[in-house]
């Protein structure tokens, strides 16, 4: 038999007697547990679920009487907190239907809009307070319903819980007054009391609650009436920076190198986003502070802007997120999609703005975040064609943008690697070679895209053989007078895998050049990786060898040195000579040694030190032979 609606329908109605329905169990400890360790990141949460159950009464209590006061106010003394407020109230009834079921909530009741003006929602809020309180006491008169009896409210964390109608009198005493509103009272749990010293309670109000839009209190200190620096107005745009660099100081501990401001009602965000005044990890993001409706939800939303936009933090307040249930982070859905996107365009907004009209301004940004907003244009076709021309690249002729280098240059070149730019960058600006340095995150990736908003510049990627077709041929006959030295060289290089050449390039100063492509360094390392492999590796490896590619080692014809050492006799201190210039050309390009290169460089260092430092001749050798016995002698 399937068990379809109709037959289980059937099947209850047959089965009479129906077996007694049982209602939950809630073991109020445990649940407690849940909340403290899984749910809630801190214990101080206590305090905004109080406030926001406070603004939240206050606003239903708006909604019946526009003119009612808007008053909530913390009283702490290390051992009992007590919260008032003049909101909304509760009836006896509502005490047990919305105080005692756990999950209940008044503010799911309603139409969609009128529950968007509240900041509470699951019915869990006031059960944050067990975590650090022992008991909860809510006194309360309704403002709804005048003439209902005041009631009160006690909760202990074992669960139970008692209710009572109040006189006026008993109301008056509990709470000093008779007006409607609530009073909530808790009683530290053993090992909390230090969450209910009272300057403690005030930072955490202020920090959760001081853009609420109602007078908030605790002690003598008030913690709202100083409105949000965007939502101010200002006597002009410098007093406007200034206050928006003052909060963000006060906020976020930095004085921001600027600020945009954020003013979305499309997307229900208003806020600011502070450029941070120094660099950091495009993989160090978040630390956003988000208000819903004036009440902190958190210091450290992470995916409220595009990745690319690592360079901001903002402040903000939203009617328009949703909170996860813990209320510390943002619900991941297709509204904060859209706020990401809003956000994202608004930064971007702000560097078209200030392309335009603050070019010193976008240039000190980008001396900072150059690699943000890098990032940034290889993702965003708009702001590649916008920035490009304002970032800074490492080039032959010093740091540069690419129109300053196209300005001076045909053809802009660039190297994939920091170390093939190191390799080429002297020689390549002796030729009047304009190359960039690649070789950082996203450079190499941008500067190919040159020609997409400046078609009229040719852009190239720079190998070894490029540099040496610019590299000067030799005279046939200077080429013959140094054939001896550079048999040497070759004899001595071949085993490394390495070719020389003799060509004439400036500066003179550059003995001998290292050209080593990425094909050929990619080679070389499938052949070391062949040599130490087993035997079912390095026949995988040697099949998949290449035509051996080789490194080249450059000797510069025009240099004093190189034709020093061409004119050395002694064939085996010029090959001293020939090992030096190598180890140097790898030096200067600053490439890692091999096992072999420091073996060769060791032995022509020691070698040449050897040759400079001649034998002492042997009459003295046999002089001081006799007198080195003697000392050892005398000791
Ligand atoms: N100060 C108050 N004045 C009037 N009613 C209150 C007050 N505090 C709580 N309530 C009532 O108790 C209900 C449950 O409160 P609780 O804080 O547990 O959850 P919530 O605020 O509805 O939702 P959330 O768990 O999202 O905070 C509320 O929906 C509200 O009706």
């Amino acid at each position: 038999m399937s068990y379809s609606p109709d037959n289980i329908a059937r099947i209850m109605t047959q089965n009479t007697p129906a077996p007694p329905a049982h209602t939950f169990q809630v073991d109020l400890r445990g649940l407690v547990d849940l909340l403290s360790q899984h749910l809630y990141a801190s214990p101080r949460v206590f305090v905004r679920e109080l406030l926001q159950n406070g603004v939240d009464a206050v606003t239903a209590r708006r909604s019946l009487d526009p003119g009612c006061p808007d008053s909530i106010r913390f009283t702490a003394d290390g051992a009992v907190l007590r919260v008032t407020d003049t909101g909304i109230g509760l009836t006896e009834d509502e005490v047990h239907r919305l105080l005692a079921t756990i999950g209940r909530s008044s503010k799911r009741d309603g139409l969609d809009e009128a529950r968007k003006e509240f900041l509470g929602q699951f019915g869990i809020g006031l059960l944050a307070c067990f975590v650090v309180a022992e008991t909860i006491r809510v006194v309360s008169r309704s403002a709804r319903t005048p003439d209902a009896t005041p009631v009160e409210w006690i909760a202990r964390g074992d669960g139970s819980y008692t209710v009572r109608t109040l006189s006026d009198s008993d109301l008056a005493e509990a709470t000093g007054g008779t007006e409607p509103g609530t009073t909530v009272f808790l009683e530290a749990r053993r090992g909390c009391e230090h969450w209910f010293d009272g300057a403690t309670v005030a930072e955490l109000a202020a920090d959760f609650g001081s853009l609420l839009p109602y007078d908030v209190v605790v002690g003598e200190r008030r913690i709202t009436g100083e409105p949000a620096p965007w939502a101010t107005a200002h006597p002009g745009p410098a007093a406007r920076q200034a206050a928006l660099s003052a909060y963000c100081q006060d906020t976020f501990g930095f004085a921001p190198l600027d600020s945009i401001e954020l003013d979305l009602p499309l997307v229900g965000v208003r806020g600011v986003a502070y450029v941070l005044p120094g660099q950091v990890s495009p993989a160090q993001r978040g630390g956003h502070r988000v208000h819903l409706k004036g009440m902190l939800l958190t210091d450290r939303a992470d995916a409220l802007l595009p990745d690319w936009a690592f360079f901001v933090r903002c402040v903000l307040d939203t009617d328009a997120l949703r909170p996860t249930a813990s209320r510390e982070a943002l619900y991941e859905d297709e509204t904060l999609a859209v706020v990401r996107d809003a956000l994202g365009a608004r930064v971007r907004e702000w560097l078209a703005e200030l392309s335009v009209s603050a070019p010193d301004r976008l240039r000190r940004f980008l001396s900072v975040h150059h690699l943000g907003v890098k990032a940034l244009a290889l993702h965003d076709d708009e702001v590649l064609r916008l920035m490009l021309p304002w970032l800074p690249f490492e080039t032959t002729d010093g740091e540069l943008t690419l129109d300053e280098l196209a300005r001076r240059h045909d053809t802009v070149r660039y190297t994939r690697t920091v170390d093939e730019f190191r390799q080429v960058s002297a020689i390549a600006a002796a030729q009047g070679l304009a190359v960039v340095n690649g070789g950082y995150t996203y450079d190499a990736d941008l500067v190919a895209r040159l020609p997409e908003i400046r078609p009229q510049v040719a852009v190239a990627e720079l190998d070894a053989s490029a540099v040496t077709a610019h590299l000067d041929p030799v005279d046939p006959l200077d080429e013959l007078a140094l054939g001896p030295v550079l048999a040497t060289a070759r004899a001595r290089l071949d085993p490394l895998g390495c070719d020389v050449v003799l060509r004439s390039f400036h500066p003179a100063s550059l003995a001998a050049l290292h050209l080593d492509d990425r094909a050929a360094r990619a080679e070389r390392a499938r052949a070391e990786a062949e040599a130490s492999a087993d035997d079912l590796w390095s026949g995988i490896l040697g099949a998949l060898k290449e035509s051996t590619p080789r490194s080249r080692l450059v000797l510069n014809h025009a240099s004093p040195l190189v034709r020093r050492v061409g004119a050395i006799d002694d064939q085996e201190l010029a090959g001293l000579a020939v090992e030096a210039l190598y180890g140097q050309a790898l030096l200067q390009a600053r490439r890692p040694l091999r096992p072999v290169d420091q073996a060769l460089v060791n032995r022509a260092f020691a070698g040449l030190l050897e040759w400079a430092t001649p034998t002492p001749q042997a009459g003295l050798d046999q002089q001081d032979e006799p007198d080195r016995h003697d000392d050892e002698d005398d000791r």
